[in-house]
């Protein structure tokens, strides 16, 4: 909460009114149940009573009561309150619907329910793109990048990284305004703002990188880079202009591996001249399997934008190098705004039925495809991470391999949608996640009978794909031969597996200098909670926290199984453990809520 504390007050635009406070969910009269939902939110239409004006109001849903408002949500409520641009969606106020009272007019134990109540928009892009009966027109598209680029060039100037950017995210009103919305994952950053003509600037502190959605995902953060910049919120805006053409997303990657694999294919392979230090990065360790890829972007992209400058313009979105990349001031100024055809004055737009993301996925236009996950954004820097040899595909979802059955949405999976899941899968329509008996979150992988336990952490050490995220062969050059065998560390299945972990006398991998990375020292996650005491005890076998963060031979049990006991337990000492480790795990899920 402190970088919310320390937020500079942002620039305020005068035609914007400002926040009002809280009223009663009863001022509201709810039209439509669900226009979008997501894993902290199901958002309604509904008209306000007293200005009559058409709203959305976002239920904020507490998934673990017992640990109060999701600290996401509450970052978001404090940004909103603090940004005003037209280009950033407005918090009018909060919305208080108060818990049922009992015949003794008691409310037991049940909290109250909280609304974020914000303008009514009439479309998101993604289900503007996804509808077929709307097609953009050149200048339409330069009129929406516009608008998307000052909104991003107030929250930069802001010192805002919104880390969320997705075509789901921008909303878009018959009036043809744009707004960009959803701030459960962005955050306050330190360092200069973006200065023209000097791309995102330096960062000067690290940050989770299990941020942003995966086919949004920047290069950058595929490979672990946490000392970033506004550069992440750019690569999002790349991969929207781009879907504004092609219609659907860009890069939809199956698997993190997978999705550089795509990005490689369309700009190029990386090098130290197209992404100096990319090679020091923790995530390229052991995956090397893009070395020849050349990039196919104008091939791709030159037919669909008519114009060399919009070309130019998105090879600058998408450039590997994120200390060049563009930025939103000197985007802003980039010729295709100036070639003819001009863009589109907002007024100008043609107006549609509404179109939301949640819409398209009712009406079946999504093919099932591939839910591509960011990490929860409550649960932004935990999780398995694929990089960290967890990876499988879908790994924040269901914590093993890729899965696209399950549900969108658990543990805020920031992916597009996907496919309805089964019947009897919990959907989370509304409805908390499963909780297990001590009130925490059950794993996602525990909840499908089928999943395996997730496959160990590996300390933030970066190892090589998997088999089954492996790209096609073509991909893989056979003379490299299969991927080495995988080094094992880490931990148990219900680990904060994005916290390194080193067993004693292991140095661990060395930290990462993003100055052309000098490696000093062990490793250790500046996201993470402190090591707690266990963890720098030499491995202990028996207890649960033995294999937690430590590594066991392949042929003890392979991916995902954790040693066997070996000793007995008296059934007091299990539970007195479990219930230790379980409050272990909920203080360190609380730790990285705060994060
Ligand atoms: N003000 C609004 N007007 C109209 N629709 C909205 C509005 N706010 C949100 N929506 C719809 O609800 C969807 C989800 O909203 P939002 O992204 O804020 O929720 P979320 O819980 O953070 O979702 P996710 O976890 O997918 O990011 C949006 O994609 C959009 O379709």
């Amino acid at each position: 909460m402190a970088e919310v504390a320390t937020l500079e007050p942002p620039m305020t635009d005068p035609t914007q009114r400002r926040f009002r406070g809280s009223a009663k969910i009863g001022e509201y009269e709810v039209m439509r149940e669900k226009l979008g939902e997501g894993t902290f939110g199901v958002v309604s239409k509904a008209r306000s009573k007293r200005s009559g004006n058409l709203v959305a109001l976002k239920k904020i849903l507490m998934h673990n009561e017992k640990d109060g408002f999701p600290i996401t949500a509450l970052r978001e409520v404090k940004l909103l309150k603090m940004l005003s641009h037209p280009n950033i969606l407005r918090l009018e106020e909060m919305a208080v619907e108060r818990a049922p009272v009992d015949d003794k007019g008691k409310t037991g134990k049940k909290r109250a329910t909280l609304y974020m109540v914000t303008p009514y928009m009439d479309h998101d892009l993604s289900g503007m793109l996804t509808n077929p009966e709307i097609r953009f027109s050149e200048a339409q598209i330069k009129c929406y990048m516009q608008q998307l680029l000052e909104g991003l060039r107030y929250l930069h100037d802001s010192r805002i990284l919104h880390r969320d950017m997705k075509a789901a995210n921008i909303l878009i009103s018959n009036k043809g305004i744009l707004q960009i919305a959803d701030f459960g994952l962005a955050r306050h950053y330190e360092g200069q703002t973006p200065q023209p003509g000097r791309g995102s600037g330096e960062a000067v502190r690290d940050y989770t990188s299990l941020v942003v959605t995966r086919w949004y995902r920047p290069p950058e953060l595929l490979l672990t880079l946490k000392r970033y910049t506004p550069a992440i919120d750019m690569w999002g805006v790349g991969c929207v202009f781009g879907e504004m053409f092609e219609r659907k997303p860009i890069l939809e990657g199956k698997t993190d591996v997978d999705q550089c694999v795509r990005i490689f294919r369309l700009v190029g392979s990386p090098t130290e001249q197209s992404m100096p230090g990319y090679s020091d990065l923790p995530g390229c360790e052991g995956n090397r399997i893009w070395e020849a890829q050349k990039g196919d972007i104008d091939k791709r992209f030159g037919p669909k934008i008519s114009s060399p400058e919009g070309l130019d313009l998105l090879k600058q979105l998408l450039r590997l190098d994120w200390s060049k990349r563009i930025n939103a001031i000197d985007a802003l100024q980039h010729d295709y705004f100036k070639t003819p055809p001009l863009p589109a004055r907002p007024e100008d737009l043609p107006r549609y039925d509404d179109s939301h993301e949640l819409d398209s996925r009712r009406r079946g236009h999504e093919k099932q495809r591939a839910l591509s996950p960011a990490p929860a954004g409550g649960t932004v820097g935990m999780g398995p991470d694929e990089w960290n040899g967890n990876g499988a595909p879908g790994a924040y979802r269901n914590g093993h391999d890729y899965d696209d059955r399950a549900p969108r949405g658990y543990g805020r999976d920031r992916g597009p949608p996907g496919p309805h899941p089964p019947r009897g899968y919990d959907d989370r329509r509304g409805r908390p996640p499963p909780v297990d008996a001590g009130g925490g979150r059950v794993p996602a992988w525990k909840q499908d009978r089928d999943a395996r336990a997730p496959p160990p952490p590996t300390n933030g050490h970066t190892l090589p794909p998997r088999p089954n995220d492996l790209p096609p062969r073509p991909d893989y050059p056979p003379s490299r031969g299969p991927p080495p065998p995988l080094a094992r560390r880490g931990g148990g299945p219900d680990v904060d597996t994005y916290i390194p972990t080193y067993s004693s006398g292991d140095p661990g991998p060395r930290a990462y200098n993003p100055r052309r990375g000098s490696r000093e020292g062990p490793y250790r996650d500046p996201d993470a909670p402190p090591m707690s005491r266990e963890r720098d005890r030499p491995p202990h076998r028996d207890a649960d926290v033995s294999y937690r963060g430590r590594g066991y031979p392949q042929e003890r049990g392979g991916y995902g199984e954790p040693p066997r006991r070996t000793r007995s337990r008296s059934p007091e000492r299990g539970q007195r453990e479990s219930e230790a480790r379980r409050e272990r795990l909920q203080n360190r899920e609380r730790e990285m809520y705060r994060r």
